[in-house]
């Protein structure tokens, strides 16, 4: 299998064109649950295939690989019967591309590899589809412009959205049908069934333009299940640091609500919060922090402004961080723009800490980056209703 990936792999763009369009052409049904504009999709394709001939050797890993990209198509509408279309375009994409390359062991090796892969994923859907819904309609009903292209956006679940502070959670709008964009809460769970997330407009972002400009309350959005391990840790003595870059904030201020419900979880451990941003008036949320931090002692709060000269707040967020000289007994959590994510993490393991104790969202795209737990395969349960 590696030797047929190598072949094919200067070829991936050719490859996804080929295999969609055969998968489009013989089975037209299954088109509709794709979004209209296929080049992001296209890309994803060879990773996922990568990452199943990387695990291959490692059944374990490769099943809960599966298994979770299982669940998550599920909101894609995926059903048992596409699983075979996929599977026979797919054999006959990758024989056309290997060329001579492909044997018929390969041939034979890559069959029984797709019907693992692709019965473990079933499964895996059926038994989500017993435990939650594939997605949860969301209501706007509240919209909030908070300057620099940035939108507090809170939405209405029915049922009830069940999630831990600090994870994350995929979206799809009625501006652009099955395109999924993933935003992480900036609360911890309500009574009340809403969720708050802040959206800033990326340049060239249908998604988030539509989010920040185009909302409005009554509007309807969906749903996946939550996704990420970025939770608060069991107590283990140690002080906590919270660094946010940007919105990063939002899963960072769920965090800290989160603690501030219920302040004796902290078991007098203190946390040091970090909020960077590019320019002092980007830094949005910090008030906010500042007015906690006065009304709790636990609660340290930092600035960190990169592009823009601020007495007491310059510097990049990873450089504050190292220079705040965090030691080995801390745990830290990091979200924001993946450089400033990948910076900080370097940062930190620098100073010592230990990589179990650094969290953070999977920097690429998350159901084919997320790390696989040697220790605990079936980790993701913890976070199923
Ligand atoms: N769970 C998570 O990890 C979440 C991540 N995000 C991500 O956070 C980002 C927020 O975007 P904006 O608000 O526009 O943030 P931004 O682009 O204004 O950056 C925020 C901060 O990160 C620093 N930074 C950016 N790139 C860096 C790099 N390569 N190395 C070191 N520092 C760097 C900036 O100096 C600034 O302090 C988006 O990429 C979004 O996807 C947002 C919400 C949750």
């Amino acid at each position: 299998m590696r030797r047929s990936v190598a072949v094919v792999e200067p070829q991936a763009e050719e490859l996804a064109v080929y295999f969609y369009a055969i998968l489009f052409v013989r089975y037209p049904e299954v088109r509709s649950l794709f979004p209209e504009n296929m080049d992001v999709q296209r890309d994803r394709l060879l990773r996922a295939l990568l990452r199943i001939v990387d695990l291959v050797d490692s059944p374990e890993h490769l099943a809960q690989f599966c298994a979770r990209l299982g669940r998550d198509h599920r909101k894609f509408g995926a059903v048992t019967a596409h699983y075979g279309a996929v599977g026979e375009c797919l054999l006959e994409t990758l024989a056309r591309f290997a060329g001579p390359a492909w044997t018929p062991e390969i041939a034979l090796a890559w069959q029984r590899a797709y019907g693992i892969a692709s019965e473990t994923m079933i499964l895996a859907a059926d038994d989500d589809t017993r435990l939650r819904p594939a997605v949860w309609n969301a209501q706007i009903v509240g919209h909030r412009h908070l300057g620099n292209a940035l939108a507090e956006v809170t939405v209405a679940t029915d049922p009830a959205y069940p999630y831990r502070a600090g994870q994350y959670v995929s979206m799809e709008t009625p501006w652009r049908p099955r395109v999924w964009r993933h935003y992480s809460p900036a609360n911890a769970p309500r009574s009340d069934s809403t969720l708050t997330f802040h959206v800033r407009h990326v340049a060239g972002g249908h998604v988030s333009h539509a989010l920040v400009y185009r909302a409005r309350i009554g509007d309807m959005l969906r749903l996946g299940p939550p996704e990420g391990d970025m939770v608060l840790s069991a107590p283990s003595g140690r002080d906590l640091l919270l660094a946010a870059g940007g919105t990063g904030l939002a899963p960072i201020r769920a965090l800290i609500e989160q603690i501030a419900n219920d302040p004796h979880r902290l078991q007098g451990r203190h946390v040091n919060l970090f909020v960077g941003a590019r320019t002092g008036n980007e830094l949005y949320g910090l008030d906010e922090m500042l007015r906690l931090s006065q009304r709790h002692h636990w609660l340290t709060v930092r600035a960190a402004v990169s592009h823009e000269h601020i007495p007491g707040a310059e510097g990049s967020l990873p450089d504050v961080i190292a220079a705040s000289g965090a030691g080995a007994h801390t745990e830290a959590y990091l979200s924001g723009p993946p450089g400033m994510v990948a910076a900080a993490r370097q940062v930190l393991l620098r100073s010592g800490l230990p990589p179990a104790q650094i969290h953070h969202d999977p920097l690429g795209v998350p159901v084919l980056d997320a790390p696989l737990d040697p220790g605990h395969p079936e980790k993701e349960e913890d976070n199923r209703i």
